[in-house]
């Protein structure tokens, strides 16, 4: 019997995504309320009490809302908001992270689904504290660029409409919303500085981390830590550093491309993840998390 799947959020840019990789397939049944009923409580109340699993791909005060209103419902839920993510009664859902993540999201009720650039950080960070060739409390930078798509409606028209500049640096006060699930799931105890750009293409993620090599041995040693971390994983894979690092490179993928860069003589390293925000940084992943909650073909539809 099909799973039944609601995507509470459909017509917006992350569920819209969502939904273009679950349609056609026939071991998921897609529930779906009428969009004029689409902030309704009691149609979306239905929708959960019909579903095995709710995707919510809503502003973050629309999800814990959702949760609310399934309250005692047995509906399974992925979260793709910021609202849930260092919350220690949700699932985080990176499969890759950690050895027994899979099996920890298979058997959720309540997965959350990792921001965009916090998905190229963390896949940084992680191994390499982890393996103490970054100290929890190092003084850390985190530069990165996104696609428009990641702002969301509002971004997406201004861009559409021409009103927006070519590029633009934001969020330098340093409260932007993914830096408390960076530090939780990295394993930091120092807030690293992060400064995200976005430049006027539609999808696409470069994050880059400048490191010295001192005390941490050299390039090599680096890319062999992130290499044998992420051994045999479909999405996230060690590749050899392009000369330019290009946002889009693995657009409309699930993909998730590491890259070591520098030089040993001058002792600086530079890690780039290169993702789609809107592809592992967001429906992508949601998908792979719903295929492994469902244990379905992780890599189904994606
Ligand atoms: N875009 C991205 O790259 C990423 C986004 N996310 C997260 O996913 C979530 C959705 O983002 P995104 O798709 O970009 O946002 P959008 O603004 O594109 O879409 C949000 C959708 O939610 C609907 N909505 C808003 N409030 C309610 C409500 N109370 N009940 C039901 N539906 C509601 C909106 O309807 P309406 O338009 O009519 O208001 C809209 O269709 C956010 O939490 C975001 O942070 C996560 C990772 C990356
Ligand atoms: C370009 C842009 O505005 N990006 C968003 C992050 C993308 C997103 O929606 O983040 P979540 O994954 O946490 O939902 C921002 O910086 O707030």
């Amino acid at each position: 019997m099909a799973h039944k799947v609601f995507i509470d959020g459909e017509a917006g840019t992350t569920g819209l995504q969502i939904r273009d990789r679950l349609v056609g397939r026939d071991d998921i049944e897609l529930i779906q309320i009428d969009p004029a009923r689409r902030k309704d409580a009691d149609a979306r109340r239905d929708a959960f009490a019909s579903a095995d699993v709710a995707i919510l791909c809503l502003p973050d005060a629309a999800a814990k809302e959702a949760v609310a209103l399934a309250e005692g419902l047995p509906v399974r839920f992925i979260d793709a908001s910021t609202a849930h993510r260092v919350d220690p009664n949700w699932v985080f859902g990176f499969a890759e992270l950690t050895p027994n993540a899979r099996e920890a999201i298979a058997g959720a009720k309540l997965v959350s689904n990792p921001g965009c650039y916090s998905t190229g950080a963390i896949s940084l960070l992680a191994p390499l504290v982890r393996l103490g060739l970054i100290a929890p409390g190092e003084a850390l930078s985190i530069n990165a660029v996104s696609g428009y798509t990641g702002g969301g409606k509002e971004l997406i028209g201004e861009y559409e409409r021409g009103e927006a500049p070519p590029a633009f640096v934001y969020a330098l006060g340093q409260k932007h919303k993914h830096l408390p699930e960076i530090m939780k799931y990295a394993g930091l105890t120092a807030r690293p500085v992060f400064a995200p750009s976005v430049g006027n293409f539609a999808q696409g993620m470069a994050v880059q981390i400048p490191l010295h090599l001192e005390g941490r041995g050299n390039i090599g040693d680096l890319r062999k830590a992130l290499a044998e971390h992420y051994a045999g994983q479909q999405f996230v894979t060690v590749v050899d550093a392009p000369a330019r690092i290009v946002p889009t490179a693995v657009n409309d993928t699930n993909r998730l491309e590491i890259s070591v860069h520098g030089d040993d003589a001058i002792g600086c390293a530079v890690l780039v993840a290169v993702l789609d925000n809107l592809g592992k940084g967001a429906s992508g992943a949601a998908v792979q998390n719903l295929n492994i909650m469902l244990g379905a073909d992780e890599a189904a539809g994606l």
